[in-house]
């Protein structure tokens, strides 16, 4: 799906859910792993199977828990243009956006018996930030509540993996899923990559930064709803294992995905949960060493409060 796609058209289904380009006006289409469809080395666009990149939607399972697909089945499935959305919480005006909803099948109610309502508006600003905001909502008539994990997966392209920093993570705990999930509390004063990483920080800030230096560039990941990130890269063992990945694509990306996972969301029926995810690029000069969020997103379409 591309994100730079406008207002809702005629009702018509969509080719896969995850946005897997977005060509912004300040370098949000470097936010994707693939600059078009499959067009770089190893991806695989073969549905129901979702593309690898951009950003797929893990609902309503992170990883491995519980006993769902690995990443539950949202990002396999086809959605449809929603024509007629109920009003969003955020401030659509002067954006182009598109509406799609997500709800399961006769398939889907047997593996996950529960009925519910995905809307996605995903909206991309003038000055080109990309913004996804989910509301999930309870429809079971049987009175049962349900609970989900959730992940926007979001992979980020970047100059060499060697020379970037994730900043804003530092001090909090994370499940290493290296290590049998065991809970550790980060060290560093930044994440540098040198080896396969794949963590799920807990209790993560609204705003977390991801700084290329060989590319002057950072992308700012501001998210509401989401308390936890997970950070991935697979490195060089892992990439040769996935059959839709680069031997060396693993240099060019990694995933920073804001997420909901140790506290799994509950819902009553007739409840509604929203996740928000705003993406931005700026110049790496406005860090230049110091993590200052605050000023970067100053101008930011989403004010701070409707977010978190
Ligand atoms: O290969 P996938 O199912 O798309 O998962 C790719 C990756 O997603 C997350 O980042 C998980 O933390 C990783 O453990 C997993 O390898």
């Amino acid at each position: 799906m591309s994100a730079s796609a406008s207002s809702p058209a005629a009702e018509e289904k969509q080719e896969a859910a995850p946005v897997t380009h977005c060509k912004g006006a300040n370098d949000l289409d470097k936010v994707v792993l693939r600059e078009v469809r499959g067009s770089s080395a190893e991806a695989i666009f073969k549905p129901p199977k979702a593309i690898r990149g951009g950003i797929p939607i893990c609902f309503p399972q992170f990883s491995n828990f519980g006993n769902l697909e690995q990443h539950g089945f949202a990002r396999n499935r086809i959605w449809t243009i929603d024509t007629d959305p109920p009003q969003f919480p955020v401030p659509t005006s002067n954006t182009a956006y598109v509406d799609l909803i997500l709800k399961p099948t006769e398939e889907d109610l047997k593996i996950w018996p529960h009925s519910f309502e995905y809307r996605l508006r995903v909206a991309l600003t003038p000055g080109g930030d990309l913004m996804l905001t989910s509301r999930i909502r309870n429809t079971n008539a049987d009175g049962k509540s349900f609970s989900f994990t959730f992940a926007y997966h979001t992979y980020f392209k970047i100059s060499d993996i060697s020379e970037v920093r994730v900043e804003g993570l530092e001090t909090l705990d994370y499940l290493d899923n290296l290590q049998d999930r065991s809970r550790f509390t980060e060290q560093g004063d930044a994440i540098v990559f040198e080896s396969e990483l794949d963590r799920i920080y807990l209790g993560t800030p609204s705003k977390i930064a991801i700084i290329d230096h060989e590319m002057k560039r950072t992308f700012v990941v501001r998210k509401g709803g989401l308390p936890d990130a997970v950070v991935w890269n697979p490195w060089d063992k892992k990439a040769k294992s996935m059959s839709d990945f680069g031997d060396d694509e693993y240099k060019r990306m990694v995933c920073v995905e804001a997420a909901a996972i140790e506290k799994p969301v509950t819902l009553k029926p007739g409840e509604e949960w929203t996740g928000k995810l705003e993406l931005s690029a700026v110049p790496s000069s406005y860090y230049s060493g110091q993590l200052d969020p605050d000023r970067v997103i100053q101008d930011s379409s989403v004010p701070e409060d409707s977010i978190s």
